[in-house]
């Protein structure tokens, strides 16, 4: 598709030119505003199954000129929603080194240093991710909102490879590692609302889940992560650095948003 950026004439306020559904309704991310909050006793813990991943297997990360990309094995899924939605990558979006503050979600104007969102599709009623993107109970996506403080030693199993990935288009293979080490402690406790890709083409086909509790990666993390990639390839005359990832969030309107927890 055509290309697109954060920044510029083809930045997010321009995307709606050449992908129609980013200037239409449902979209993410939004500013969660707690007081605004409809608690749903029926929103159950999340469930995820296999996401203890072995040492032996290999996961590929890659710069798709974006984001760091993880792929993630089919074996992977969500359990506790009313079909399969199985695991297809992860990806994070962040500011930029002097500027700690990136997250896509904020909650009640606050922006948190960055986010990492689990993507995962409706494998009950499609064959792969692609095809399941653009249909309106097609994907899930797990977002985990994360802030500067503690050294995260589970991020590094995939940060430490980061430098062979500097230019769009490369991978690299890592080691797996327990992906569940990622995610908050409580499962129990998130947000959830129906919105929409938060990149081109935008389609409104996400089940958002955004957890209450952050998680945390150091100063110096977040400076690798802020300050290694290019959106450009490597033989591109003008390196262009990647960071500040992030859309606006968007106009809830009159979507509900929920929240498992009532405090
Ligand atoms: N913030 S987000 O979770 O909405 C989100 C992204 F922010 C993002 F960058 C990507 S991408 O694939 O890396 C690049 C453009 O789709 C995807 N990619 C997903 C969506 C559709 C699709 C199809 C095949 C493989 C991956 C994806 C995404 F779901
Ligand atoms: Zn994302």
């Amino acid at each position: 598709g055509a290309k697109w950026t954060y920044t510029g004439p083809h930045g997010e306020h321009h995307w709606s030119m050449h992908y129609p559904f980013c200037g239409g309704s449902f979209q993410s991310p939004i500013d969660i505003q707690t007081r605004q909050l409809s608690f749903d006793p029926s929103l159950r813990p999340i469930e995820l199954q296999n996401y203890n991943l072995s040492a032996n297997e290999q996961l590929t990360l890659g710069n798709n000129g974006h984001s760091v990309v993880l792929s993630l094995p089919r074996k992977m899924y969500i359990s506790s929603l009313p079909q399969r939605y199985t695991a297809a990558q992860l990806h994070l979006h962040w500011g930029s080194s002097h500027l700690p503050s990136g997250s896509e979600h904020t909650i009640n104007g606050h922006q948190f240093a960055a986010e990492m969102h689990l993507v995962h599709f409706n494998s009950d009623r499609y064959p792969n991710i692609s095809i399941a993107a653009d249909k309106s109970d097609g994907l899930a996506v797990l977002g985990v909102l994360i802030e500067i403080g503690e050294y995260n030693p589970v991020v590094d199993h995939f940060l430490k490879y980061i430098n062979g990935i500097k230019y769009r288009d490369q991978k690299v293979q890592v080691p797996a590692f327990n992906i569940r080490g990622l995610l908050p402690t409580r499962l129990d406790e998130y947000y959830r609302y129906d919105g929409s890709l938060t990149t081109p083409p935008c389609y409104p086909s996400v089940l958002w889940t955004v957890f209450k509790t952050p998680v945390t990666i150091s100063l110096k993390q977040f400076r690798t992560l802020a300050t290694a990639m290019y959106s450009s390839h490597q033989q591109e005359t003008v390196p262009v650095p990647m960071n500040s990832n992030f859309r606006k969030p968007h106009y809830t309107d009159n979507r509900l948003v929920l929240c498992s927890f009532k405090r």
